[in-house]
C-alpha cells in the first residue's frame, strides 16, 4: 500500500467552528470547544487515518486584524501554519457571510495562496436558508479560486465526512508521520493539556491569555485504574509565573482541581493531576512542540 502523509490547516476568523471541526474529522475531542474566542493557536491537533492517508491538522488560531504586538505574532504564526501546509481549508461562517475579517483573508490569500490547494468550508449551514448559501458560495467563488467548497455544519457532523475524504486524496505520498499505535495515546494527552490550558485562561482572562503553554510531559496509568496525569505550564516571562501561581499557590490549585475533574469525568475514572509551572521564553516562535512529536514542521517535512 502507498503510504499518504501532509498537513491541512484550518484557517479562519475566530468562532468560525475549526475546533468542532477538527473534533468530527478526529473523532475525539481534540480540541476544546469553547464560547470564548482567540483560544486556538497554530499547532498539531489531532491524526485522522482515511484510508492509506494519515492526515495530520494544524489548528491556527483566528486570522484577525492584530492590534497588539502579540497579535501581530499570533497572525503571524497562523499565516506560518498556511505556508507550511499541503492543503488549507478556510472555514467561513454561513450567517456571517463576507464579513470585514473574511475580506482581509481572501486579499491574503489571493497574495500568498498561488499553487496552493485552498479548500473552502462554508460552516453553520443550519443556520441559513438554501438560496442565502448558494449565493455566498458564488460570492465566495469568484472572490477566490477554491479547490472545491464545501458546505457543513461542524456541529451536527453534515459535510464533514466528505471533506475528510477529499483531504485524503490530496495528501502526498509519503510515509505515515506518526506510528499507527501511537495516535491513540497522542489525542489523550493533548485532550489533557487543552483542559488545562482552557481552565487557566478562563481564570486568568485578559491577564496572559496567549503567553502560556501546556504539555503533558508523562502519563502513568496505575494499577488501581486511576491515572497519574503530569503537566507543564511554560510561560513566558518570570513575571507571569507568579500570576499563574496565584496567591499562595491558589490560582494554580484552583485551576488543577478544575482541570482534574473535568478530565476525571472525560475518561471516567479517578485522575492525579500534577502541575508545573516554568518559564520558556519565546515559545512563541519554538518549533520545539513539533520536534518533540518527532516531526520538525518547520524544516521541510511538512
Ligand atoms: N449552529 C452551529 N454552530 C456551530 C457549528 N459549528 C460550530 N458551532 C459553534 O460555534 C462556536 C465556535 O466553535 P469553535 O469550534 O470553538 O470555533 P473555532 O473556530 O475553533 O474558534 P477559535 O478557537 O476561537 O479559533 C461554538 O459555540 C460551536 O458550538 C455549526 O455547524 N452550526
Amino acid at each position: 500500500m502507498t503510504q499518504r502523509a501532509g498537513f491541512v490547516a484550518l484557517i479562519g476568523e475566530p468562532n468560525a467552528g475549526k475546533s468542532t471541526l477538527l473534533n468530527r474529522m478526529v473523532g475525539a475531542k481534540v480540541s476544546i470547544v469553547t464560547h470564548k474566542v482567540q483560544t486556538t493557536r497554530a499547532r498539531i491537533r489531532g491524526v485522522a487515518i482515511e484510508g492509506d492517508s494519515q492526515i495530520v491538522f494544524v489548528d491556527t488560531p483566528g486570522l484577525f486584524q492584530p492590534k497588539r504586538r502579540l497579535d501581530r505574532a499570533m497572525v503571524a504564526a497562523a499565516w506560518g501554519g498556511v505556508a507550511d501546509a499541503d492543503v488549507v481549508v478556510l472555514m467561513i461562517e454561513a450567517h456571517r457571510g463576507i464579513t470585514k475579517g473574511v475580506e482581509a483573508i481572501l486579499d491574503r490569500l489571493a497574495e500568498v495562496g498561488t499553487g496552493r490547494t485552498i479548500a473552502l468550508a462554508i460552516n453553520k449551514i443550519d443556520r441559513v436558508e438554501a438560496p442565502v448559501l448558494l449565493g455566498l458560495t458564488k460570492d465566495l467563488n469568484d472572490r477566490y479560486a477554491f479547490a472545491e467548497t464545501f458546505l457543513i455544519s461542524a456541529e451536527k457532523g453534515h459535510g464533514a465526512h466528505d471533506l475528510r475524504l477529499w483531504l485524503a486524496d490530496r495528501m502526498p505520498e509519503e510515509p505515515w508521520l506518526y506510528p499507527e499505535d501511537q495516535i491513540a495515546d497522542l489525542p489523550m494527552r493533548m485532550i489533557a493539556a487543552e483542559m488545562t490550558r482552557e481552565k487557566l485562561t478562563l481564570r486568568l482572562h485578559q491577564e496572559l491569555p496567549y503567553q502560556l503553554t501546556v504539555e503533558t510531559e508523562n502519563w502513568e496509568e496505575r494499577k488501581d485504574g486511576s491515572a497519574k496525569v503530569d503537566q507543564i505550564v511554560y510561560v513566558a516571562r518570570d513575571g507571569h509565573k507568579g500570576i499563574v501561581l496565584g496567591n499562595r499557590g491558589e490560582t494554580i490549585k484552583a485551576v488543577s482541581k478544575a482541570a482534574r475533574e473535568e478530565l476525571s469525568e472525560f475518561l471516567g475514572r479517578k485522575v492525579h493531576l500534577f502541575l508545573q509551572v516554568k518559564v520558556r521564553p519565546n515559545w512563541l516562535e519554538e518549533s520545539e512542540r513539533y520536534s518533540e512529536m518527532g516531526l520538525d514542521f518547520k524544516d521541510g517535512n511538512a
